[in-house]
């Protein structure tokens, strides 16, 4: 359910509505920054009189009845207004206020105004004419204008009251839902579940917090291992739909006919195997969130597929001509440049522009290695092992830094496992204990003692090499450890200076 669709659910707006519509034969319509929310559906608003009914039957009429709306929600004039819409019909909006700004107008409209401030009362004849120039097939539209709703002067003060009640009752339950979000989300990095404090992941902290309380499409991008997945649950965990199910689904390497049906479900002996019918993710994620990752390895066929369950929420399980809906936000990640397959005909450009309405760029972990420590102590905290050092050495943070992390966050959270084995019962973490990659990024060559530990333990490796990686990694920690105090080392090693002097230069550690 979107924002607007609560919005009309509530029970002071259905009350408005329910005696506009009685004793004064008006419509009601809450009108977003989208424009009214029964257009967004492709319908005709509920108690819409019967001209604008027939004006909407026409596509340039509901066009122009549309613009109206959003024309009346961009008006950035303040305060209640009155208007007269593409037809000369009135209509009365007041403004839904929340802090300082304005979320919606609860608009009356397609009436007759005897005595409203902008609005001149409607003449039949200029309507007769507006209505034949939308569709002059249409056949006396004299008729439906003579039944025009009408407000008298006198009334209108009643109109203007029964819409700011609804205003107010919108703008508290805005204002509520917005201050429970914010307790449970607020603006704080942490609070998301996502590590990170670098500029970059602030301006994804404050879009998320912009978009999590929409239904708005979301293209997270990003290379492998950067969270999109833990963005896109972010996202619902901290929106509305909390509490109802988050299905994830990777769309890249499944065969058409498998994401098919793991998509849309499929009905029993649509295919050999198929021995009773499944419901599909769409149809089991109803009213919550599904995640579609590596969005851009859909193949053509299955991206008309989803063009159509987001265009209308409708689909079709596999072997079945009854279309099922879903009301699913769904959310897509890519780590692939969309917007240049669309330009090379590789990706459909309707559904891109469904896809990216908000797009979330998550930056590689190279381009925030202000985010190591923080992210380095989360790991350590999660990994929970006792016997794992939490200190980390100046030496081995600059291996860290220096890394490129290909797989970023994922990479860096395995490596960090890998400590658990390699750095077990050790004071702190050294170079020695981490992967090949990151010590020669740090310009830390060869074996370390932790994996030649490891090695020479489950029987794999040369004994030579396993006594050379331990042999390594004694010596670069005390010469951390003295300061580089030859002396003070050849002596805690009980060898000669001679000795510790060849061995430095044996495993290049001068
Ligand atoms: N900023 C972060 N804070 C904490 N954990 C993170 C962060 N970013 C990623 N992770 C962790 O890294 C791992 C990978 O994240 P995730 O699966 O969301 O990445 P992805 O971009 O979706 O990857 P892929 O494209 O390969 O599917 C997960 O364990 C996730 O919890």
């Amino acid at each position: 359910m979107s924002d607007l669709d609560r919005l009309e659910r509530l029970r002071g707006v259905q009350v408005a509505r329910s005696i506009l519509e009685k004793a004064f034969s008006l419509q009601l319509t809450i009108v977003g920054p989208e424009g009214p929310l029964a257009h967004a559906r492709g319908g005709v608003m509920s108690g819409s009189s019967e001209v604008c009914r027939t004006a909407l039957f026409t596509r340039e009429g509901f066009q122009r009845c549309d613009a109206f709306y959003r024309a009346l929600a961009a008006d950035g004039a303040a305060g209640e207004r009155a208007r007269p819409c593409h037809l000369g019909l009135a209509s009365i909006a007041v403004p839904v206020e929340v802090g300082d700004g304005v979320v919606a107008h609860v608009v009356a409209s397609g009436f007759v105004a005897t005595a409203l401030q902008g609005c001149a009362p409607a003449d039949p004849a200029t309507l007769a004419t507006a209505l034949r120039e939308l569709d002059p097939s249409l056949v006396d539209p004299s008729q439906p204008v003579r039944k025009l709703p009408v407000v008298r002067g006198d009334r209108e003060q009643v109109v203007r009251s029964i819409l700011r009640t609804a205003a107010e009752e919108i703008a508290e339950h805005v204002d509520d839902e917005r201050r429970r979000l914010r307790a449970r989300a607020g603006t704080s990095p942490g609070a998301w579940g996502i590590v990170g404090t670098s500029p970059r992941m602030r301006e994804v902290f404050e879009l998320l917090r912009r978009v999590a309380s929409s239904d708005a499409a979301v293209l997270i991008t990003g290379e492998s291992g950067t969270g999109k997945e833990l963005v896109a649950r972010a996202l619902h965990d901290h929106g509305p739909r909390t509490g109802k199910p988050f299905v994830a689904q990777s769309c890249g390497a499944v065969p058409d006919d498998v994401l098919e049906s793991t998509l849309f479900g499929h009905v029993r002996g649509a295919f050999s195997g198929a021995v009773r019918s499944g419901e599909g993710l769409f149809g089991a994620a109803h009213g919550g969130t599904l995640f579609l990752d590596e969005v851009a390895e859909m193949s053509p066929a299955m991206q008309v597929k989803l063009l159509r369950v987001l265009s209308d929420g409708s689909y079709l399980p596999v072997g079945d001509t009854r279309p099922r809906t879903s009301d699913v936000r769904v959310i897509t990640a890519t780590h692939r440049d969309l917007a240049a397959m669309v330009q090379r005909g590789e990706f459909r450009q309707d559904l891109y522009y469904r896809l990216h309405v908000i797009p979330i760029a998550l930056p590689p972990l190279r381009d925030r290695t202000g985010d190591l420590p923080l992210l380095v102590e989360h790991f350590l905290r999660d990994a929970d092992s006792e016997i794992m050092p939490t200190r980390v050495s100046a030496s081995a943070w600059r291996c860290l830094e220096r890394y490129q992390w290909p797989g970023n966050v994922r990479e860096l959270r395995a490596e960090i496992d890998r400590w658990a084995v390699t750095a077990a019962g050790e004071p702190e973490i050294g170079p020695e204990h981490l992967s090949p990659a990151l010590r020669d990024a740090g310009g830390y060559a060869g074996q370390s003692g932790g994996e030649a530990a490891a090695a020479a333990a489950s029987g794999q490796g040369s004994l030579q090499a396993a006594v050379d990686g331990l042999e390594r990694a004694i010596l670069v920690r005390g010469l951390e450890r003295t300061g580089g105090n030859r002396t003070r080392l050849a002596r805690e090693l009980q060898i000669s200076r001679t000795t510790l002097n060849e061995r430095i230069k044996k495993f290049g550690l001068e």
